[in-house]
C-alpha cells in the first residue's frame, strides 16, 4: 500500500503546532522507522492517518485516495485495509485470547462474524492460526488481561494478521516492554509484516531498534523532517542533533519535565 504525505499540518484548538509542513512517501513493502524526541509530533501523525485527529491542512493519500476527500465507503474500506499497533495494546482486557484476535475481521464482516460465539468455524480457525504464527495458540481461552505485555503484543499481531492489514501503522509498540520482550515483539512484527508484504510505518524511541529494523528512518523535529534516509546512511551525528533541543520541555526523552511547582509539591 502506497503512503503519500503532502505539506500536513496540524494546529491544535489551543494553537499548539503539532505539525508544520511535513511531506514524504513511503512504497508498498517499504519498512519505515519514524524517530523524534517527546511532543515533536510523531503520535499526532499516527492520529492523522488513523482518522482520530483531523489535520489543519495538507494531503494525506493512501493508494491514491486522498482521505479528506474520500466517501465514507472509501473511507470505511481504507480503513479495513490499515492495520494499528499501539504502546497500550488496545484489547478487551475482560475478554478471551481467541475473542480479541476475532476482532480482526470486525471491520471487514462485522460484529456477528467476529464474534466468538457466532463466527464461522473458518473464522475461528483463522484465528487459531494466526495465534500459532504468534507462538499464543496454547493460550487461546485465557483472559486477556491475565498476559504479560509482550504476551499481549502479540496478541495485537495476531489481531493484525486476521484483519488481513495491507499497512500497518504501529506507534510505540514496544514503549511498555522490557528490552528483551521489545526485540522479540520487534522481530515477531517485522517478520509476519515481511511475510506479506505489508507496508509498515513505525514510531520508535529505541535508536538500536531503529537502526536494526527500519531500512529507511525519518526524522522528526518541531513537526517537521529532520531527516528522510536510508537507515545506513543515517550517523550518530544525526542522531544527535535530533534530540538536542534548547527547549527543556522537549530535551528529555523519557519523562515530562516537572515544573518547580509539582516537584516542590512532591517533596
Ligand atoms: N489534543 C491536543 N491538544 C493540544 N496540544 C496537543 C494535543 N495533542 C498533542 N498536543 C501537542 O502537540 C505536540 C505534539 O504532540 P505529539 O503527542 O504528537 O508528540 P509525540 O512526538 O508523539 O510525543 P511523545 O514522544 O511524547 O509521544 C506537543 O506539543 C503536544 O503537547
Amino acid at each position: 500500500m502506497q503512503l503519500t504525505i503532502q505539506d500536513l499540518a496540524k494546529v491544535y484548538p489551543d494553537g499548539t503546532q503539532a505539525l508544520n509542513g511535513l511531506s514524504f512517501s513511503v512504497s508498498p513493502g517499504e519498512g519505515v522507522v519514524i524517530l523524534g524526541h517527546n511532543g515533536c509530533g510523531k503520535s499526532t501523525l499516527m492520529k492523522c492517518l488513523t482518522g482520530l485527529e483531523r489535520p489543519t491542512s495538507g494531503r494525506l493519500v493512501l493508494d491514491g485516495v486522498d482521505l479528506a476527500r474520500a466517501s465514507r465507503r472509501e473511507l470505511r474500506t481504507l480503513r479495513q485495509r490499515i492495520g494499528c499497533v499501539f504502546q497500550k495494546f488496545n484489547m478487551v482486557g475482560n475478554l478471551s485470547v481467541l475473542q480479541n484476535v476475532l476482532f480482526g475481521l470486525m471491520g471487514r464482516r462485522g460484529l456477528l462474524a467476529s464474534h466468538a460465539l457466532t463466527a464461522s468455524r473458518e473464522s475461528r480457525l483463522a484465528a487459531m492460526e494466526a495465534l500459532d504464527r504468534v507462538g499464543l495458540a496454547h493460550l487461546a481461552a485465557r483472559r486477556t488481561d491475565t498476559l504479560s505485555g509482550g504476551q499481549q503484543q502479540r496478541v495485537a499481531i495476531a489481531r493484525m494478521l486476521m484483519q488481513d492489514a495491507e499497512i500497518v501503522l504501529a506507534d510505540e509498540p514496544v514503549a511498555s516492554l522490557d528490552p528483551k520482550a521489545g526485540q522479540e515483539v520487534m522481530e515477531l512484527l517485522w517478520s509476519v509484516v515481511r511475510e506479506r508484504g505489508m507496508t509498515v510505518l513505525c514510531v520508535l524511541h529505541q535508536i538500536e531498534l531503529a537502526r536494526a529494523f527500519g531500512e529507511r528512518l525519518i526524522g522528526l523535529k518541531a513537526g517537521t523532517l529532520a531527516f528522510d534516509r536510508p537507515t545506513d546512511a543515517i550517523s550518530d551525528a544525526d542522531i544527535t542533533t535530533l534530540y538536542h533541543t534548547d527547549t527543556p520541555q522537549e530535551a528529555d526523552t523519557d519523562e515530562r519535565v516537572i515544573s518547580p511547582l509539582q516537584r516542590a509539591a512532591q517533596a
